[in-house]
């Protein structure tokens, strides 16, 4: 089922949470709506759900106007962080629940039922734990019995706020494969969102950054990730190194050295450079090579953080290489170095100056 939100504008008094949001969602995405905290991600997910009115715009399922359906006929399937399962219930009642509680005229029979739950808890690999209550499980193996119930009903649509959030990265890791497998498997569009990146970008189709009640770019991880829009966008996904300066006839002038920005505007800008776009040498080759101290050196698995300090400027730059690069440098604290940017997005400062 397509999701379809149109011009939406929300406020909590006088405080504007959201403003004119328009997204399309087409239908079998799993969309992750993304940003910091009070960005408007769950403000705008409580709209689709129907749990919480705009002040304007519509939603649309399937090109039919939801705006003000009531949340009980919008068949969408919840995941929250906190919305805990009933601890008085058997997990196999948990995951009923849905079905038990339905009109008598739509309630499948009680073999149907058994039949439905059995299979989800095959589904989820929890078929040995029916019997148990919510208290005796792991926290990862709750959320996979929420992920079940949610499914239970036979959503069209699956709303998830933070599902994972309170888990451990290793078993946040884990839900994320059997979101991903449901999500596929039960043909639902899904909606969920997260502050955290990683996770966005492993599992979603699409990314929808948010920033202060607005979108600021909508893509694939990779769009997103390889193309930003505009500094926030750049800023939040990944560390990110600033190179302020003034772009005059193809280059950005920082500090004592000039980088090549051959497509840039002329004016004040800042420059852009994720810590793995960098090469370290041992000699200064081009006017981009930037005189630096090793401060630090940290080796995290496979990857190689080094810290340096621009001489010219006295500013800290953030550096990864792999270990291989690392090993071939022989790279030691307190060395100088010289460092060169490989891939830098300028993005003309508007506000200065004002
Ligand atoms: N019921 C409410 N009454 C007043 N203000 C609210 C209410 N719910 C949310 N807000 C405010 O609206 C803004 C957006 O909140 P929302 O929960 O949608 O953000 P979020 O991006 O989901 O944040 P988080 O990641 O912290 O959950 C925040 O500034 C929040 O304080």
């Amino acid at each position: 089922m397509s999701i379809v939100i149109e011009n939406v504008t929300k406020y909590y008094g006088s405080y504007q949470a959201l403003q004119n949001i328009n997204l399309e969602i087409k239908s079998g995405e799993l969309v992750a709506l993304l940003g910091p905290s009070g960005s408007g991600k769950t403000s705008l997910l409580r709209i689709i759900a129907g749990l919480e009115q705009a002040e304007n715009g519509n939603i649309l399922f399937n090109e039919e106007n939801y705006t003000n359906k009531h949340v009980k006929d919008r068949n969408v399937g919840f995941v929250f962080q906190h919305y805990a399962l009933f601890r008085n219930m058997t997990i196999f009642d948990n995951v009923a629940y849905g079905l038990k509680v339905r009109p008598r005229k739509i309630r499948p029979s009680k073999t149907a039922i058994e039949q439905k739950v059995t299979e989800l808890l095959q589904l989820v690999k929890l078929e040995g734990y029916k019997d148990r209550y919510p208290s005796q499980l792991s926290g990862g193996q709750r959320q996979r019995v929420a992920l079940a119930r949610a499914l239970a009903v036979e959503p069209n649509i699956l709303l998830l706020d933070e599902p994972f959030g309170a888990l451990d990265a290793k078993v946040r890791k884990e839900l994320r494969r059997w979101l991903r497998r449901l999500h596929d498997e039960f043909n639902v569009t899904s909606v969920f969102v997260t502050h955290d990146q990683e996770e966005a970008m492993d599992v979603a189709d699409r990314v929808v950054i948010m920033n202060e009640g607005k979108i600021e770019q909508i893509g694939t991880p990779e769009e997103v990730y390889d193309q930003p829009k505009n500094p926030f966008v750049y800023d939040f996904l990944g560390s990110v190194n600033l190179f302020k300066g003034k772009v005059h006839q193809g280059k950005l002038a920082t500090g004592n050295v000039e980088i090549h920005v051959p497509d840039s505007e002329d004016g004040e800008s800042t420059g852009y450079v994720r810590a793995h776009n960098f090469i370290i040498e041992r000699e200064s080759l081009e006017t981009d090579s930037i005189a630096s101290v090793i401060d630090h050196i940290h080796t995290i698995g496979p990857i190689v953080r080094i810290e340096v300090i621009r001489q010219d400027i006295n500013e800290p730059l953030e550096i990864e290489l792999t270990k291989e690069q690392y090993n071939n440098l022989e790279l030691k604290k307190g060395e100088i170095v010289f460092v060169r940017p490989k891939e830098l997005k300028v993005f003309v400062d508007y506000m200065a100056g004002i």
